[in-house]
């Protein structure tokens, strides 16, 4: 998997807001949605464009547009929700699938309550959204759904991950022989005993929503 960590001093800056346990829920979500943003440039270094003449008022100018089919975008919810209209900012014509997971916290490993996807995803660029790559389990889950239905070009955009998440993924890539390209803001340290990022930012989900039983 070829991992990009986002290096920038505004990332850096509104990643260590995100972390700091006083930030309340709406500057969160702000912070979310900007930090995207500037992933989403990275992620999208790659997007398909194809070549169109246009006219300015002066002359003729050759450029690009994107193009067909038109990209993508799968948010993981819950917390992959707060990224979405981030993404958005920057491919306001992508097509938006959901997956909906939750994590069994006492196995680790994620449960999929909700799928709503285009049947046919041969040739599409994917860009799926989770802040969080934890065990990898949700995203490892996440990819599988996407390349039963023929994708082959898959992009992770999260905020935070564990290296433990990153070689998870890895390993299960190897059977699955599809290139997955990880945008991510931080790598840290590990995982505690209860697969919450150390040192993270907490539950994203319920820093972004709150706390639901
Ligand atoms: O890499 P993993 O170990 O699978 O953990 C990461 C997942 O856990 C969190 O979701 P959660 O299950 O808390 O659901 P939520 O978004 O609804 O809060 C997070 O948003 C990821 O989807
Ligand atoms: O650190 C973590 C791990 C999983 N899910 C989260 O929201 N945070
Ligand atoms: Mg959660």
């Amino acid at each position: 998997m070829q991992v990009h960590v986002a290096d920038h001093p505004l990332i850096s800056h509104k990643l260590t807001v995100l972390r700091d346990e006083r930030t309340d829920s709406p500057t969160f979500r702000r912070l979310a949605e900007e930090l995207v943003t500037l992933l989403a440039y990275e992620a999208t270094r790659d997007v398909r464009v194809e070549p169109v003449e246009v006219r300015t008022p002066v002359a003729a100018a050759t450029g690009v547009r994107l193009s067909e089919p038109r990209p993508l975008v799968v948010p993981i919810l819950r917390a992959g929700l707060g990224m979405l209209e981030g993404m958005q900012r920057l491919l306001p014509t992508a097509e938006v699938g959901f997956l909906g997971m939750i994590r069994n916290e006492e196995t680790l490993e994620a449960d999929t309550y909700a799928e709503r996807l285009p049947d046919d995803l041969s040739g599409r660029q994917c860009y799926v959204l989770d802040p969080m790559l934890a065990t990898g389990g949700s995203l490892a889950a996440a990819i599988g759904f996407l390349v039963k239905r023929g994708a082959d070009h898959i992009t992770a955009v999260c905020l935070l991950a564990a290296p433990e998440g990153i070689e998870r993924i890895e390993r299960e890539l190897e059977s699955i022989g599809v290139p997955v390209t990880l945008v991510v803001a931080g790598v840290d340290d590990r995982l505690d005993e209860n697969g919450y990022i150390v040192p993270g930012l907490g539950d994203a989900g319920d820093r972004l929503y709150g706390v639901v039983d």
